[in-house]
């Protein structure tokens, strides 16, 4: 059931819970993989709040080709998302079937030669959840968790889905670890830091590395402007964890 199809790989990006950062995350990593090389795309099936659209900066809608949907290229990712297929704010009334319809269509659309998709999952690890990973089949899983107590709960909670669903778990990402305030300088933990890379530890899964809340990380995903396409610490962050997102890949799929 899991199994990758022949020269694409899905990845699965999920979380617990909602809000923390799990489609900032994908977008950011998704133009890492792009700039080390990698043909990549994105499916945004996360039908509660589609947000990719925006974080890449576009309103172009996907045409279809033979039956497929034809994926809109945007600042060098390929991307197929819930939001292109509805107006603002409707993908909140899917249910059941319409949503699974929906979603397969994104799964298989017209990918042509993109090796890597990233798939922006719904938070939590519900029916819907469950579905999808059996529908893309993803090679592996990157979960996403802030560093506080309910966080890591909800994390270990998607650890589980995939456990039971035989995707291996790639590892943990620890978002909005650490605030740097740009006016004192001084660092505050506004949700503590280093809980998911013990969690992560505890559940034996890899730690992928941590990014700090950063005001100007919201204001650039916000505008559509990744800091992942620009250069700085931003960007090396996220070119270091989609790194060890590749090794840890060679090591289930080798
Ligand atoms: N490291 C960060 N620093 C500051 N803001 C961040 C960071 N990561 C994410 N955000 C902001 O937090 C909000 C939620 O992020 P995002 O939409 O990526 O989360 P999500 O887990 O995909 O949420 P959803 O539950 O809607 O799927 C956004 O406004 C985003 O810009």
């Amino acid at each position: 059931m899991t199994a990758s199809r022949p020269g694409r790989t899905f990845i699965a990006i999920g979380s617990g819970k909602g809000g923390v950062g799990k489609s900032t995350l994908t977008t950011n990593l998704a133009i890492a993989l792009a700039r080390m090389g990698k043909r990549v795309g994105i499916v945004d099936a996360d039908i509660y709040g589609p947000s990719q659209p925006t974080l890449l900066g576009t309103a172009e809608k996907p045409h279809a080709k033979n039956d497929k949907l034809v994926p809109v290229e945007v600042q060098g990712v390929k991307l197929l998302s819930v939001g292109q297929l509805v107006a603002p704010g409707q993908a909140l009334a899917w249910r059941g079937p319409m949503a699974s319809g929906a979603l397969a269509q994104l799964i298989e659309g017209d990918w042509g030669d993109t090796e890597i998709i990233l798939v922006d999952l719904p938070p939590g690890t519900g029916d819907v959840q469950l579905s999808l990973v059996q529908k893309s089949r993803p090679a592996g899983a990157v979960i996403v968790s802030t560093p506080q107590d309910l966080s890591l709960i909800d994390a270990t909670r998607a650890v589980d889905l995939f456990g039971k669903t035989s995707v291996p778990v790639l590892g943990v990402i620890e978002n909005m670890a650490g605030y740097q305030c740009p006016h004192c300088g001084e660092t505050s933990d506004p949700f503590g830091q280093g809980g998911a890379e013990a969690s992560a530890r505890q559940l034996g899964v890899p730690f992928l590395g941590r990014l700090p809340l950063s005001a100007s990380l919201r204001e650039a995903s916000d505008a559509g402007a990744p800091p992942a396409a620009q250069d700085g610490p931003a960007a090396d962050a996220f070119a270091a964890i989609a790194g060890r997102i590749l090794a840890e890949l060679e090591k289930v799929s080798g």
